[in-house]
């Protein structure tokens, strides 16, 4: 199965052309406010015109209300949201409802058992995103560049669609996929000079990674 890799956060066209060169199947575009990767909704809507037929554009929301969503909804064209925050099933089967878009709801994952909180979303979320809880004390919900111990995915039902999230970069990314043997991949602060600023070599070496670890695995 193809592995899918979306490089989120982009503000800019060569980090956009970067991920789209690389071979990213999602490109993330982030509207949390506090967050050094925010983007206004209309230049994600002009980013993510370069992506079309390539990749598909996620928009990452935090609780978002209703009003922002349109707005997102409106002059980013998102493919996908990404529900980011604390949204509960209901509320994420109402904006699935209010948009007809597929929902990637976003958990956070510190041990095995916070796993189960996938239960009351399954049937609802189209899929899912596991990131590391973020360090005490820190704006963000995502995007800490943190990674939790990916050895509890093993246990997880073969059928679950996911994308492994928090603190991957070229040199971990081996390992996350021996140890948890994703389907999908999601990264973020890895890829950047500085918080906010996305490489366009180190995008590439990332990929590059993910190739080797594949190709050693196959061999
Ligand atoms: O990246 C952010 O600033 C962000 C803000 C609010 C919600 C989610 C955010 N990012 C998400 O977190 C993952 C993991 O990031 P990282 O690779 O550990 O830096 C990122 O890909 C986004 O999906």
């Amino acid at each position: 199965m193809a592995l899918g890799i979306k490089i989120c956060g982009l503000k800019t066209d060569k980090a956009l052309a970067a991920a789209l060169a690389g071979g990213a199947s999602h490109v993330g575009f982030i509207f949390f406010a506090k967050s050094p990767r925010y983007v206004e909704p209309a230049e994600a809507g002009r980013l993510r015109e370069a992506a079309i037929g390539k990749a598909k554009a996620v928009a990452v929301t935090v609780d978002a209300g209703d009003v922002f969503l349109d707005e997102i909804v409106e002059k980013m064209r998102p493919d996908m949201l990404q529900l980011h925050g604390s949204e509960t099933p209901e509320r994420v089967a109402e904006i699935k409802a209010r948009y007809g878009l597929p929902m990637m709801k976003a958990l956070l994952v510190g041990e095995a058992a916070d796993l189960e909180r996938i239960r009351p979303f399954v049937g609802i979320a189209d899929r899912f995103l596991f990131d590391a809880k973020p360090p005490k004390g820190s704006e963000l919900p995502g995007g800490n560049g943190i990674a939790f111990d990916w050895r509890v995915l093993a246990g997880l039902d073969a059928g679950v669609d996911y994308m492994l999230s928090g603190g991957l970069n070229a040199a971990n990314i081996g390992d996350a996929l021996r140890l948890a043997n994703p389907p999908g991949l999601d990264i973020s602060s890895g890829v950047e000079s500085a918080p906010g600023v996305k490489d366009p070599a180190l995008i590439e070496q990332f990929f590059q990674a993910v190739r080797a670890a594949r190709d050693n695995r196959a061999a």
